[in-house]
């Protein structure tokens, strides 16, 4: 290749390139940010204007041909995704009903084996950038301008991106290794052996440095675990697993030490260098060492470009405009300061807000008509013309390999949290012990009819309430499935697949110990059959409960709303379950129909009461009627069922079950669905962005 490096007779007074990394020491100068050992440099960085006043003019580069460029263009589709950004502007809606401009006119790419930190003051727009080159921006907000991956409008699809999002929603009561290992179980694909993927696991682990905490669990409020800038890391182990082409990072150091962020930051790109994988990091405070990281600088202020071009350079450039980087100061510290004015009026009254306000104005002037801003457009449009590949699925675990795995995970998860099932399973036994001393012996007078229906109502309306206990651990497991979801790691029907099953066991436990205790302390019918029917139906209810929590999740995230939410959806379900007001007395509108056929409690009435009144009779203390009551007169003339099998109200609360797991299953899905197209629909623009949304998704 007829490339020619000269080197530049202008010393920059930081010069960063040489330590970019250990392993890079053979690194060309002319790559515009960095090193590439794969990667060829396009034309244009070639062509390099030696008039220049900015680090592009620090070397001497002869020009190959278009020929060359393309072939070694065609070297590069098969490495990697290169990410162009055009004219992007994304705004939200104000309070006002205007919208806010939260970034503007952004051009920029980002390359294979290579890190390209976004920087700026705290607000500055970094995050919104993340999301939006990710296809993750929230409803609410617009975005216009053209992302392309390898110079095509596609969609990112799973196994080509991931995201490290800024919150480490972690399982707590997992160990590091163990959250990584079931990870690589979920998102590796089935032809790997499990051998490889524990390896992989082992490996990454050690990467992030965090061998020594690997048998540490995560920990959460109640136990204190591993420290915050280690939960950083496992959420970046869990998204370079898969070697993933291109790797969005949130505040990937923040929690660390200087040496941990080095650390990390170092072996990313190695890992970049190594796999080819395109990394866009949004990052706040790097050390001097990790800024030497970077291959490419966007710079922001307030939504606007101050600089985008190779990291070494921003010295210069910053210097070149009257701002040169104090000797002894970290110079990343010396551009944020210079393009941060939130805290000026504090800090130095008028004259310095002014100078601020001036500084980043005169910063992103300059960078505009500087020949960096040009590059990059030059970049673009090469980028434009030579289509790379197009970006294929990555291999992933098989929906059932997803589904095993999520339920042993679900399962370990459900037996360490105290308070998913355990503390409810100890609440059950001391309320059942209450349930079954109050209604003691009951035996079979007249008085003991209403004494069992009530009995049973408190079973089946309060015990199954209770159900809502487990909802604050339920909603942390929702975190964990919605942040690897939008990752993509696995799918909606997995997850409640996983969750159903792994619950059974413990709903079964509850049922039958508390079950049991009040049943045979109250003294209700004795033969097996009975009591298993008994048990078979709270378990059901359990079921449908937890079901309905679930769906309440999907809706209202946060706990507290969803336990007040839930609760009263419960509460009116039970007042028109047919025991309150007796099922002829409900007004016909709304409450008997359709709520009283709505209502699980109906199903779970009349289950028990024909499973505890037929077959039993009660001496009739009425007078003028007959002398004693069978169970069927009971059921009948007294609480007003319907007289059907009662293995058919089992059923139809199995069929509830199945109906609640598929409507929380419509939900997640319709939401993913419906949420982008209703975001297109409210903010009809001039020029949408083409870049497709809800990018890690998998089908
Ligand atoms: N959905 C939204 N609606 C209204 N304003 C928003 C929305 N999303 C972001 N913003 C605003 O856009 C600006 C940029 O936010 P962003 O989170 O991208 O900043 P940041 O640079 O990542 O900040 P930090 O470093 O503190 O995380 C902020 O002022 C924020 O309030």
């Amino acid at each position: 290749m007829p490339h020619t490096i000269e080197t530049s007779p202008m010393v920059p007074r930081w010069t960063p390139s040489q330590t970019r990394d250990e392993t890079n020491t053979n690194t060309p100068d002319y790559f515009p940010f960095g090193d590439s050992t794969a990667v060829p440099p396009p034309l244009h960085q070639r062509s390099i204007n030696s008039t220049s006043r900015h680090s592009m003019e620090a070397v001497a580069i002869t020009m190959p041909s278009r020929d060359a460029y393309k072939a070694q263009d065609s070297m590069r589709k098969d490495r990697g995704i290169l990410l162009t950004w055009e004219d992007l502007c994304v705004s939200a809606v104000s309070g006002k009903g205007g919208n806010v401009s939260i970034l503007s006119g952004l051009n920029g790419f980002a390359r294979p084996g290579e890190i390209l930190a976004i920087m700026g003051p705290s607000g500055c727009g970094k995050s919104t950038l993340l999301d939006t080159l990710a296809g993750r921006l929230g409803s609410g907000v617009s975005q216009t301008g053209d992302i392309l991956l390898n110079g095509r409008r596609q969609k990112l699809v799973f196994g080509t991106s991931a995201y490290v999002t800024q919150d480490d929603v972690l399982m707590t009561t997992l160990t590091v290794r163990e959250v990584v290992y079931y990870s690589a179980q979920l998102q590796l694909p089935d032809s790997m052996s499990l051998a490889d993927k524990r390896k992989r696991a082992e490996e990454t682990i050690d990467e992030m440095g965090l061998t020594g905490a690997a048998n540490t669990r995560i920990g959460g409020w109640a136990h204190k675990g591993i420290s915050g800038g280690q939960k950083r890391r496992v959420s970046i182990c869990m998204e370079i697993l898969t070697r993933p082409e291109l790797l969005f990072l949130d505040e990937p150091t923040s929690g660390l030490d200087s040496a941990a962020s080095y650390h990390v930051m170092s072996r990313i790109a190695k890992l970049a260098r190594r796999e080819g994988m395109t990394v866009v990091a949004a990052i706040h405070q790097p050390s001097s060492e990790v800024f030497e990281l970077f291959h490419g600088l966007c710079l922001l202020a307030y939504g606007k470009t101050v600089y985008f071009g190779a990291a070494k350079d921003t010295s210069e450039f910053f210097a070149s405009n009257g701002f040169p980087c104090p000797p002894l100061r970290n110079p990343s510290d010396h551009f944020l300061r210079t393009i941060n004015k939130d805290f000026d009026k504090e800090e130095n009254a008028e004259a310095r807000t002014s100078n601020a306000t001036q500084a980043i104005q005169h910063l992103v002037n300059s960078y505009k008509s500087s020949s960096h801003a040009q590059k990059v457009l030059q970049e673009i449009a090469e980028i434009r013309q030579v289509e790379g590949a197009t970006v294929s699925k990555g291999g992933q675990a098989s929906f059932l390999t997803q589904s095993l795995v999520l339920t042993r995970r679900s399962f370990v998860n459900m037996y360490r949290d105290l308070g998913y099932y355990w503390l409810r399973l100890a609440i059950y036994i001391a309320l059942c012990i209450c349930d079954g001393t109050i209604f003691y012996n009951i035996g079979h007078s007249y008085g003991s009819i209403q004494a069992r229906g009530s009995m049973l109502m408190f079973v089946a309306s309060f015990l199954t309430f209770m159900a809502i206990g487990g909802f604050p651990s339920f909603v942390e497991d929702m975190k964990v499935f919605q942040r690897e979801r939008l990752n993509g790691h696995y799918g909606v029907g997995s997850f409640v697949i996983s969750n159903s099953i792994s619950a059974i066991p413990y709903l079964a436990l509850i049922s039958v110990i508390p079950g049991a205790i009040a049943y045979y302390l109250t003294g209700l019918q004795r033969s097996v059959d009975h009591f298993v029917y008994f048990a078979l139906l709270l378990f059901m209810c359990m079921m449908l409960v937890e079901g309905l929590m679930m769906i309440v999740a999907s809706i209202v995230p946060d706990f507290l709303m969803g336990i007040i939410t839930g609760a009263g959806l419960q509460g009116v379900m039970m007042l028109s379950g047919g025991f309150f007001r007796l099922p002829n007395d409900l007004p016909k509108p709304v409450w008997r129909y359709p709520m009283y056929y709505i209502s699980f409690h109906k199903y779970t009435f009349q289950g028990f009461y024909k499973n505890e009144f037929l077959g039993l009779t009660f001496p009739n203390n009425q007078a003028g009627g007959p002398p004693t009551l069978t169970g069927e007169e009971i059921c009948r003339d007294i609480w007003e069922v319907e007289m059907h099998n009662k293995w058919i109200d089992l059923a139809i609360l199995f069929g509830m079950v199945v109906l609640y797991r598929l409507l929380f299953f419509m939900i997640v899905k319709t939401t993913e669905k419906v949420k982008p197209m209703i975001k297109g629909w409210k903010f009809k623009g001039p020029k949408e962005s083409t870049h497709d949304s809800n990018s890690g998704s998998s089908p």
